[in-house]
């Protein structure tokens, strides 16, 4: 039985879509992986399509994490601060190149009493969204103890970080160039948004999914790569040996 949601038809992505800035992007290419469009479209997606891949999202209190995905998954705004506690979340489901992807997002409390609480959900991200406020520096330079805190409970090796500046549609315009330099040094994807507006909400959720389900599809393709070295064996009748190991068939279209 399938107690999933299905996919709203605005969650369907058939290409990759494209970084806000290129020199802090996690990538710059403009398809996906030539082997992931391939497994995809021969359906060698291993677990993907039923795994829920876990995003966080941390900063300050008060840069907007709640309003980012609230406009994002409900698309509504409430210009009245109420402080998380402690933490919340909501479920995402997409279709990435036909193949059903679930993203669980981890609204977390910025106010310090709350934070013991939060950081108990930390462990096990696939992505790590840190939020800052366009218009506040402190909340910028407070995002390096933000990503510390959350890479203790994760592999910083396999988790995607995405740097986040929030509260667009009021002037920012000074504070853009140290965003960037933060965002490189970090080495995450920077992106610049206002949930008043709406402006580059979905944009910026839609590569975090797709930049997830990549990430996803690759480390499948490797553990599988990886067992049919010891899988490759094959009984054939007509052969005088019993045991034979099968020949190494390349798929169709992967590279
Ligand atoms: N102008 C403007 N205000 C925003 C924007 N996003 C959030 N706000 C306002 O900023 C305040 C805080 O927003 P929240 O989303 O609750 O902040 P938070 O980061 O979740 O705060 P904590 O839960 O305490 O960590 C609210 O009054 C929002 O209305 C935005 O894009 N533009
Ligand atoms: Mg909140």
């Amino acid at each position: 039985m399938n107690i999933l949601a299905p996919v709203r038809r605005d969650r369907v992505l058939a290409e990759l879509p494209q970084c806000l800035r290129k020199e802090a992007a996690l990538h710059g290419h403009k398809d996906f992986h030539p082997r992931v469009t391939c497994a995809c479209q021969e359906h060698r997606t291993g677990t993907v399509g039923f795994k829920i891949s876990k995003v966080i999202v941390v900063g300050d209190l008060s840069v907007g994490k709640t309003c980012l995905i609230n406009r994002f998954c409900k698309d509504t705004f409430d210009k009245n601060y109420k402080a998380t506690i402690g933490v919340d979340f909501e479920m995402e489901r997409f279709e990435v190149l036909g193949i059903p992807f679930s993203l669980q997002l981890w609204d977390t409390a910025g106010q310090e009493r709350f934070k013991c609480i939060a950081s108990t959900y930390y462990r096990g991200a696939q992505a790590i969204i840190i939020v800052f406020n366009l218009n506040d520096v402190a909340s910028l330079e407070h995002t390096k103890q933000w990503l510390a805190d959350a890479l203790k409970e994760n592999d910083p090796s396999s988790v995607l970080l995405f740097l986040v500046g929030s509260k667009k549609d009021l002037s920012y315009a000074l504070m853009e160039k140290d965003a960037l330099q933060v965002a490189q040094e970090m080495k995450a994807e920077y992106w610049a948004v206002s949930s008043l507006t709406g402006e580059n909400v979905r944009e910026f959720f839609f590569r975090v999914a797709a930049l997830t389900f990549e990430a996803n599809v690759l480390a499948e393709l490797e553990k599988s790569g990886a067992r049919r070295i010891g899988d490759v064996v094959r009984i054939n009748s007509d052969d005088s040996n019993l045991y034979l190991t099968a020949s190494k068939k390349k798929p169709t279209c992967c590279p």
